[in-house]
């Protein structure tokens, strides 16, 4: 069976009802093209001095890899020259980066978070790269980007998607007509489509969520665990299982392919922090993708795409998957 490529599903989608804008499609082969780089990097490890720290930290305080920085400087230098950003902005640097002159502006803008699941790039566990695409405000006319024009509710958001270094190097992206899959022929270099309109069930015995963080976490959580563990003799009726990889994008992928909740919800430890992952890079872009897969994402109170951003780094409490589950959670967050 002859599998259609990432660039020929693209220019489908094109041609198709939701008309993607040929600026889009040319954007996202570009960060395909560069995930295919970082995913040679992450599959060298050793051989090619990828591994390990560097003295540096990123604006969240954060020591950053060496794979962070490669793979921040492999996205930046992809997308530079393609002429339909405006601007970049990544959790590895601290403000925006507009497209420098002389290069030529388009009207999108580019976040990613270039290597996610970064303490597991030592230890040879699947590690991703996410990515999310907004429009410059319409009134912008031609000037510079500003850190404001990235402050837009996810719910704006054009595509989204991640990669995937495990086993298999796998792109999963949203246009927002449902959620494709594509799987890198290392042989052939092509990303080739794998996985069509991956739907989330509505249902799910799967929980995934730090329990290490257990005695931090707010009474809405700490029950909605506690009963998944109860199992069959619990209210909940029925037995859990748990899984916990610390990575966002393997944890998510496993979700989009048979179901599951996600929680890094807001915990004590830092009480002035309303969670640890980034809404704009991280949140928004995985909430997109579970949402056309006909998942939910709450932050206990709210849709996640609804929140309005007040700054670049900012952080959310993520509920995210399988529907009834979310749904579940965020009631018992009503409740109070
Ligand atoms: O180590 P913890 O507390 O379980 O956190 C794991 C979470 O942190 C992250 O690694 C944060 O992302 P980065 O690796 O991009 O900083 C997520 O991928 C993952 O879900
Ligand atoms: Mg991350
Ligand atoms: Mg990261």
């Amino acid at each position: 069976m002859k599998r259609k490529s990432l660039t020929q599903f693209l220019i489908e989608q094109q041609r198709s009802e939701c008309a993607l804008p040929a600026d889009v499609r040319l954007l996202i082969e570009v960060v395909a093209r560069a995930c295919k780089a970082i995913g040679h990097h992450v599959g060298k490890g050793a051989l090619s001095g990828v591994l390990g720290s560097l003295t540096t930290e990123n604006v969240q305080g954060e020591v950053q890899k060496k794979l962070d920085v490669i793979s921040n400087e492999i996205l930046l230098e992809a997308n530079e020259w393609g002429g339909n950003l405006s601007a970049m902005a990544s959790e590895e640097m601290d403000t925006i980066h507009p497209i420098p002159n002389p290069y030529p502006r388009g009207g999108y803008l580019l976040l990613f978070d270039p290597l996610d699941g970064s303490s597991n790039i030592d230890v040879n566990v699947s590690i991703g790269t996410i990515f999310s695409v907004l429009r410059m405000p319409a009134d912008a006319d031609g000037r510079e980007a500003t850190e404001a024009d990235f402050l837009q509710p996810g719910r704006q958001q054009v595509a989204a998607g991640y990669a995937l270094y495990g086993p298999q190097t796998m792109l999963v992206l949203t246009v927002g007509t449902g959620v494709y899959g594509f799987t890198l022929d290392r042989e052939m270099g092509s990303w080739l489509l794998t996985h069509e309109r991956m739907q989330i069930p509505a249902d799910t015995a799967e929980f995934a969520i730090n329990t290490s963080n257990t005695r931090h976490w707010a009474p809405p959580v700490r029950r909605y665990v506690d009963e998944c563990l109860a199992g069959k003799t619990g209210p909940r009726g029925k037995d859990f299982n748990m899984r916990w990889v610390a990575s966002m994008v393997t944890d998510i992928h496993r979700i989009m392919t048979r179901g599951g909740i996600f929680m890094y919800p807001w915990d004590a430890r830092e009480p002035g922090k309303p969670g640890k992952l980034r809404l704009l890079y991280e949140a928004n872009p995985m909430s997109f993708l579970v949402e056309q897969a006909g998942g939910a994402a709450t932050n206990g109170q709210q849709r996640i795409l609804d929140v309005q951003p007040q700054g670049l780094h900012e952080r959310v409490s993520v509920l995210l998957g399988s529907k009834n589950e979310v749904e579940l959670v965020t009631a018992y967050h009503a409740e109070g």
